[in-house]
């Protein structure tokens, strides 16, 4: 059911044609449910037209603001003015003097490398349970912007009710624990910035952290851990990605980035003037140890009547001349609870759950999917 990345042989690559399928991407389907390949982040989808190149450099360099969060309480108006306006014009920024030290986002990295070193069998006792949205999976989330699998693995965890997805000591020592004082850590700096985001959009200042409770066994709040592979001297076909173009689901993502593993890319601000922003304007944003890099997710965007921006983002796989070794990335995604109602107040006046916000964005994402998957054939046919 898995497919590692080694098993791609080369010489099959050099002949590649669009339309040709090296991993079997139905396997996605035989892990459980078609919304696999959705619920794992990735967003929103119009025409899901022409792959975009990996091999592609991003074109534009920009300044990412930096949301400084030292002296919170002394310095909230301040922090939320820089916030607002990192958030209504790029969606994208950093987040720096957040509290989380340098050396416990080292721990939590090795902690996520030693994990990922296991063998896959050992992993697979952990696999991915689509109805939790949690667990292990490799090479098996397959974006609407491209059509074949990342190229990665990932491991997710949630607050509650994953009791038999947690590694046992025996597999990965401390790893839980861990984790969940890492989660906590990502909760705080969170609701920082969700109650920042609500003064400045004019609600009151528990307007979305009420909504992000943590203690409740409904949250959907996610850590994940990604560790994209080592792929020293192989070269992909144009359309393979380590992670697809994407918008994230959620309300507000917090990346961890280690220095050097590049390849991060955004077209911020929504930009796009393509589907998935295919040859627009896309910047790198580069890892800085200890920076936070933070992004509006769909659900706020919504929240917000689209005042707050979720944009476009991916990470590029690199090129021969370029570091081609691993990298590790952590997201923390928060999502409201299950039953938490998102509702604007001028353009997204429609009440929805967050549960239902989110299977509405995958059944969008697994029919744009299945459409392409169409068109592919329906091109392979022709040619
Ligand atoms: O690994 C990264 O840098 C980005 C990951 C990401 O965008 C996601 O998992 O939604
Ligand atoms: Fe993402």
């Amino acid at each position: 059911m898995y497919h590692k990345i080694e098993t791609i042989p080369l010489p099959l690559l050099a002949g590649y044609r669009p339309g040709d399928t090296y991993i079997d991407n139905e396997s996605i389907v035989a892990m459980g449910a078609p919304f696999t390949l959705c619920y794992l982040g990735a967003g929103s989808i119009s025409d899901a037209g022409g792959a975009a190149n990996s091999a592609s450099m991003p074109s534009v360099q920009r300044d990412f603001i930096r949301v400084d969060l030292s002296n919170y309480e002394e310095r909230r108006e301040e922090i939320t003015k820089t916030l607002m306006q990192a958030a209504t014009e790029q969606g994208f920024f950093y987040v720096v003097n957040h509290g989380i030290s340098i050396q416990d986002i080292r721990t939590m990295f090795q902690t996520s490398h030693d994990f990922f070193a296991l063998p896959d069998n050992v992993k697979s006792k952990y696999a991915i349970d689509v109805s939790r949205n949690a667990g292990w999976e490799t090479m098996a989330q397959i974006r609407p912007s491209t059509g074949v699998a990342d190229l990665k693995e990932s491991m997710q965890l949630s607050f509650h009710g994953i009791e038999d997805l947690w590694p046992t000591a025996d597999d990965s020592p401390a790893f839980r624990t861990r984790c969940e004082h890492f989660m906590q850590q990502c909760n705080e700096v969170s609701h920082k910035l969700l109650s920042c985001l609500a003064v400045g959009l004019g609600f009151d200042e528990d307007y979305f952290t009420r909504c992000h409770d943590v203690t409740r066994p409904d949250i959907l709040n996610t850590l994940r851990l990604l560790h994209y592979h080592d792929i020293t001297g192989q070269v992909f076909p144009s359309n393979y990605w380590r992670a697809g173009a994407h918008t994230d689901f959620d309300t507000l993502t917090l990346l961890f980035q280690r220095p050097g593993e590049n390849g991060l890319e955004v077209c911020p601000g929504r930009e796009a003037s393509t589907a998935f922003g295919h040859g627009d304007h896309w910047t790198a944003v580069t890892p800085q140890e200890g920076d936070i890099v933070c992004n509006i997710g769909d659900m706020i965007m919504r929240w917000s009547d689209d005042r707050l921006k979720s944009n476009f983002h991916r990470v590029r796989a690199p090129m021969v001349d370029e570091y081609q070794g691993p990298r590790y990335s952590i997201a923390y995604f928060n999502q409201a609870n299950r039953s938490a109602i998102i509702q604007g107040s001028s353009v997204y006046t429609e009440p929805i759950t967050a549960g239902d916000f989110l299977k509405q964005a995958m059944e969008r994402n697994y029919n744009a999917l299945k459409d392409l998957k169409a068109k592919q054939m329906q091109q392979s046919v022709t040619a």
